[in-house]
């Protein structure tokens, strides 16, 4: 990737302008803007209580901005006129031939899963823990199923289009089921599978949806080493041979140094650092705030980096990536 057009800036799958979201007195965003670059791995960070998830709610419908416009743009090459003009025409989304447009903040979380495609992972697993791991594949399925039965029991019963379906949903199971590594607990109730499976069948799950943007909470938390290096396997499959693009938070700085293209910092709701890993973990704002100092300190923090880690300046800011 050319570091003078990143894909963030070049093509990006969703464009956040401007988001503020207020609980009560409290600011939690406050006129933030970012990027996420077609087929990039974005990862979002920054320490407790900086807004992180706030912005994951936002993007997926489970909050309406207090302000602000959330683009995602399907297909390469969607215009900020286009954008533009779907703002001003009051509509939820709008197409032009192979590129269409959504604005999530006018659309319910529902619409933008399975209009816009937009899937999530949550912080804490949701899963259905006494269905079978494939039954927690195939109720992901089930509106398009439902969809595809025309919503009538003829349907279920005998209609084509209905069996060619169920079919199809039985093998983007078992295809996400063996990427995920999970085939062989298929029929295992969900809640019998360790964390780290847990979440790799989340994961699957949201894929099932068939996203073009996958946003995963904290997917690396609790995870041991080993189950950490196959959730990073996972996520770089899924960008690699997918093309999905990927918005995670994640506190794990192992994970985001190793699997992000672009990284997105956030601190008391506002944007401190946004640009590639490299430029990010030796951004002096980035260290002040995970190490808690002070703004007016921040020089004196670059200071200290310049004799101390200015050798190694690809040092991650934290490597334990939690604020102390
Ligand atoms: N529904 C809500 N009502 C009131 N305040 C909220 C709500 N959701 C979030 N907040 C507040 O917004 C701020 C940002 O919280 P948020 O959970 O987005 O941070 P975060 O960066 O995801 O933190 P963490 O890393 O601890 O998960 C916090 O001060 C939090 O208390």
């Amino acid at each position: 990737m050319s570091e003078m057009s990143p894909r963030w800036t070049q093509d990006p799958v969703l464009k956040v302008e401007n988001l503020t979201m207020r609980f009560g007195g409290l600011t939690a965003i406050d006129s933030l803007s970012f990027n996420v670059g077609r087929g990039d791995i974005t990862a979002l960070i920054g320490p407790n209580g900086a807004g992180k998830t706030t912005v994951f709610n936002c993007v997926t419908g489970f909050y309406k901005p207090t302000e602000g416009r959330i683009s995602l743009r399907r297909g390469r090459g969607v215009s900020d006129a286009m954008v533009d003009e779907l703002t001003t025409s009051g509509n939820q989304f709008s197409r032009d031939g192979e590129r269409s447009v959504f604005l999530l903040e006018r659309m319910s979380d529902f619409k933008i899963t399975e209009v816009a495609g937009v899937a999530r992972t949550f912080q804490n697993i949701r899963l259905f823990g006494g269905m079978t791991v494939l039954e927690n594949l195939l109720v992901a399925q089930h509106n398009r199923l439902m969809a595809a039965s025309g919503y009538t029991i003829f349907g279920l019963l005998g209609l084509p289009g209905y069996r060619r379906a169920a079919e199809a949903a039985k093998e983007k199971a078992i295809f996400w089921l063996s990427h995920a590594n999970l085939l062989d607990r298929a029929d295992d109730p969900a809640a019998d599978l360790s964390y780290g499976a847990q979440r790799r069948l989340e994961i699957a799950r949201a894929m099932c949806t068939d996203p073009v943007l996958l946003c995963l909470d904290e997917p690396a938390a609790g995870l041991n080493p080993r189950e950490s290096a196959d959730l990073n396997t996972l996520i770089k499959y899924i960008r690699d041979e997918h093309g999905v693009s990927v918005l995670l938070i994640e506190h794990d700085m192992g994970v985001v140094m190793e699997i992000s293209d672009h990284v997105i910092v956030l601190d008391y709701g506002r944007k401190i650092s946004d640009g590639t890993t490299d430029a990010v973990r030796s951004d002096p704002k980035v260290i002040a705030a995970y190490l808690g100092v002070d703004d007016t300190e921040v020089d004196e923090v670059e200071n200290d980096l310049d004799h101390d880690v200015a050798p190694t300046p690809a040092a991650p800011a934290n490597a334990e990536g939690v604020r102390p």
